[in-house]
């Protein structure tokens, strides 16, 4: 069957696959990357490859709603959580997750929320112009039924004040990005995962951090 991707959605996810690898933020399979396609299409990469060594092949169509075009090809395991955040956020065109070590040790032991606050790199966030800021980065505990995660997203979103950051945890997992393009996804990513990283490193050296 050809592969009907196109090339610069195929670059833009191998390219962000390579960047969170070199992070160490896709130990193992971890992770999973997408773009969004024109006609209600999504790009994402298939489950169970590396994402430091990702290639065409490694990469798959879906519609909105996960169902793969090609029904020989496995797409990644969480394809229903990228696949929620398009249907939610039609300007979003990029998604990442990734594991990184701040994002697994500080979901594990945070409550409904990890707040963020006074750091400059908020900024990265859209509508966020001052470090004099606070977010409420959503956490939601861990679970292997896809289905039954997005729906307890969903529920979240709800309840949340608009606009919705455009990230969440999953307890003990790791953490879902998206933006207007990978560009911004991956910028957005590395700003929250180095607030995390500092609110570690503070609490590993016995202060506490807002
Ligand atoms: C290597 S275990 C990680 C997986 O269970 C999953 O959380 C993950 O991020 C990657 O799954 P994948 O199906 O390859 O997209
Ligand atoms: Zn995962």
């Amino acid at each position: 069957m050809p592969n009907r991707i196109p090339e610069a959605a195929i670059h833009a996810i191998i390219e962000a696959g390579r960047r969170m690898a070199e992070r160490n933020w896709v130990p193992a399979t971890a992770g999973n990357i997408s773009v969004r396609l024109p006609g209600d299409r999504v790009a994402i990469t298939r489950s169970g490859f590396h994402k430091a060594h990702l290639s065409a092949d490694a990469v798959m169509a879906v519609d909105l709603h996960g169902a793969p075009e090609d029904p020989a090809l496995r797409p990644s395991a969480e394809t229903g959580l990228h696949c929620g955040i398009y249907r939610a956020f039609p300007d979003t065109r990029a998604v990442v997750h990734g594991h990184s070590i701040a994002n697994t040790v500080l979901s594990r032991r945070a409550g409904d929320t990890i707040r963020l606050e006074g750091y400059e790199l908020l900024k990265v966030l859209p509508g966020l112009d001052t470090h004099a800021a606070a977010v409420a980065l959503p956490v939601l505990d861990n679970d292997q039924d896809i289905p039954r995660l997005q729906a307890a997203v969903e529920a979240r979103w709800a309840r949340m004040a608009a606009p919705a950051l455009p990230a969440y945890l999953i307890r003990g997992h790791g953490i879902y990005v998206w933006g207007p393009d990978m560009d911004a996804a991956l910028a957005r990513l590395e700003g929250l995962e180095f607030m995390l990283a500092c609110k570690m490193a503070a609490i590993s050296l016995g202060g506490s951090d807002p």
